[in-house]
């Protein structure tokens, strides 16, 4: 074997979508409307091999990486840490403000995220984060990166690698 050698696995599924509302801020006081895309995700694991020849299993990569896009399908995404954007939690319902404009939607509706914008790159740093706290690196794989892309629209994607201490 080389010991050069360095081995990745990617998993990216057509199921691995998600169909979400957002609105972002740019360039300071620009805050766009409400609208959707249909998010594609994918996921890349860099690491030496196992005992199995795996850097990780496919199989067990991809059903982690379905259940927080599920997480993430057919909701509207609000960010929690947005500096002018304001997300409140009322009962039934969340409420976000950004200056004089006001939206209130169900709350099971709603995923709350802990980013300061939900860019594409954000939510990609979020799934990546999501990932790890159920794969990181332990004694049955040493994992040294995970690295997500979303695509919001068709070519249009953004790149989040995460290493894995
Ligand atoms: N690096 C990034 N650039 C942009 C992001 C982002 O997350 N990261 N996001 C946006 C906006 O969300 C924008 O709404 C993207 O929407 P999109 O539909 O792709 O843009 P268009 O309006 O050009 O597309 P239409 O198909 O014409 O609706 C912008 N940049």
């Amino acid at each position: 074997m080389n010991k050069f050698a360095r081995y990745q696995v990617r998993v990216t599924k057509d199921h691995l979508v998600f169909s979400a509302a957002h609105f972002i801020t740019f360039n300071g006081n620009i805050c766009e409307r409400l609208h959707g895309h249909n998010w594609r995700v994918a996921a890349e694991l860099t690491g030496p091999l196992d005992e199995n020849g795996y850097v990780f299993d496919f199989i067990a990569l991809r059903d982690q990486l379905q259940k927080t896009v599920d997480a993430l399908d057919h909701r509207v995404l609000l960010p929690t840490l947005h500096p002018k954007i304001h997300v409140r939690e009322q009962d039934q319902e969340v409420e976000a403000t950004f200056d004089n404009r006001r939206w209130v939607f169900p709350r099971e509706d709603c995923i709350l995220l802990p980013v300061e914008n939900t860019t594409a790159e954000l939510i990609a740093h979020w799934i990546g984060q999501q990932l790890l706290t159920v794969i990181g690196s332990n004694a049955a794989n040493q994992i040294e990166s995970v690295q997500i892309e979303v695509e919001e629209n068709f070519g249009q994607w953004a790149i989040c690698k995460l290493p894995v201490s």
